[in-house]
């Protein structure tokens, strides 16, 4: 894993908008489409407004979310809808969104269909992860009811979890789809979680999930 370390939130995230957007680059040159997988919660969002104005053929970029809490987009906790506010937009506006969320009371209801939606764009040709302070990344939460089985390489691409700490039942992509990304960046923030992910290193996955990709990332930290 590699460290690098800003001095302020907002040269983070341009640093790493850019970062992001030559890898896209750089792999259309070489294949008919790439795919960004991005994050939801609360941290991403300027990523998404300064990658949204950034020149690139969106239109052969492929964009989906690391996971989905299992709410309509009216909610204010539908990753999907920060999707679209902030990052679907401007020139991004012409790149195709991988869905991984439908309207139906539970996710396993919509699971197959959005499993094959999912394996049409994969691999992951640029991950973007975050991170909470209980050290879960995607919807991979300690303690989540079948978190052995996502953290497995025998896993299906997509999975529907449970746990008490994420709220809302979640559907998120599974540990051995994000350790195949052609590149990957974690991204957070404050004292908290840099205490949190240095600690990750030391514990076993099924204790700290986001363990699962520190060995391909790099991690953006700034105060
Ligand atoms: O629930 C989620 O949380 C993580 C971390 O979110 P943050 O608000 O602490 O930045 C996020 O990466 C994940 O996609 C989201 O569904």
């Amino acid at each position: 894993m590699s460290f690098v370390e800003y001095p302020d939130r907002e040269l983070m995230m341009v640093a790493l908008s850019d970062r992001i957007a030559s890898q896209l680059r750089r792999a259309l040159e070489v294949q008919e489409r790439a795919t960004l997988c991005v994050p939801g919660g609360t941290t991403p969002g300027p990523v998404f407004d300064v990658l949204s104005e950034l020149e690139l053929d969106w239109a052969r970029v492929d964009v989906l979310l690391n996971d989905e809490r299992w709410v309509g987009e009216e909610s204010p906790r539908s990753n999907t809808a920060l999707l679209r506010a902030r990052l679907l937009r401007n020139k991004a506006a012409a790149a195709r969104l991988v869905p991984l969320y439908a309207p139906a009371p539970q996710p396993e209801d919509r699971l197959e269909e959005l499993s094959e939606g999912v394996r049409s764009a994969l691999p992951l040709t640029v991950l973007v992860l975050g991170m909470g302070a209980d050290m879960h990344t995607a919807s991979l939460f300690p303690g989540a009811d079948k978190l052995e089985e996502a953290l497995s390489d025998t896993a299906p691409e997509v999975m529907a979890l449970r746990a008490e700490a994420a709220g809302e039942p979640r559907i998120t992509l599974t540990a051995r789809v994000l350790r195949e990304a052609m590149h990957c960046h974690i991204v957070i923030t404050g004292a908290e979680k840099r205490a949190a992910i240095e600690r990750a290193a030391n514990l076993p996955e099924i204790e700290a999930p986001v363990r699962t990709v520190l060995p391909i990332a790099t991690i953006h930290w700034a105060p």
